[in-house]
């Protein structure tokens, strides 16, 4: 069977994209013939770079600081220029989730870091891959998967006064789900024989 390497590249400063990195973490682990790897940025351990370097996927993943992906994210995006000199992440998958206090909070900013940083290092990018819920439609709830409506990552919202036990709320993590599900899936589709239909 084949297996779908998938690394999770996160900062967190106060636990609640640690959240949605799990959630990431848990779907892409439901797609049979996943291995994940959560990393936060701000701990590389000795086989951090190793394990980007042999990952199918890296999905990245920050806070929304300022409108943008927070500074410790950005730190790793630039030690990445090490990888990109070598075009070790030519090819690979990517994807991207973020969460902030506000319902936009100029999230999508971060999202397009994310998807730069992927493009410069010449990856795949994967979006989401659901239709927007909650207000766009009078029918909609919060609840709903995709609540905030982003279509190039999986987007979530955490109250400033919130704690990370609390918060991102259960609609939030099931999107981030969904996210790392699809990312998995994608790889693993990619790994089968193309079939070639004569007529
Ligand atoms: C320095 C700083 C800047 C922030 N800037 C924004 C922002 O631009 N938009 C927003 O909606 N929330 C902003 N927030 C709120 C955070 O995005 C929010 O609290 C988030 O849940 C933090 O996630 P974390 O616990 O993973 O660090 C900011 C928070 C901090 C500490």
């Amino acid at each position: 069977m084949s297996t779908a390497r998938i690394a999770i590249a996160f900062h967190s400063g106060h636990g609640h994209t640690a959240r949605q990195a799990a959630a990431v973490a848990r779907g892409a682990r439901s797609a049979e013939g996943a291995e994940v790897h959560q990393l936060d940025v701000t701990d590389q351990g000795p086989d951090f770079w190793d394990i980007l370097d042999g990952a199918d996927a890296i999905v990245f993943g920050a806070p929304t600081y300022m409108g943008s992906a927070s500074a410790e994210f950005q730190r790793f995006a630039e030690q990445s220029a090490t990888a990109w000199s070598t075009q070790a992440w030519q090819d690979k998958f990517a994807a991207g989730f973020t969460n902030s206090a506000g319902v936009s909070g100029d999230k999508l900013n971060t999202l397009q870091n994310f998807a730069i940083l992927a493009a410069q290092h010449g990856m795949h990018w994967i979006s989401v891959g659901l239709p927007p819920g909650w207000l766009y439609s009078r029918e909609g709830s919060v609840e709903d998967l995709n609540r905030l409506g982003g279509f190039l990552g999986a987007m979530a919202q955490s109250p400033s006064d919130a704690p990370a036990d609390a918060a991102p709320s259960e609609a939030d993590l099931r999107t981030a789900e969904h996210l790392g599900r699809r990312v998995a899936e994608t790889v693993l589709r990619s790994r089968r024989p193309a079939v070639l239909v004569t007529g």
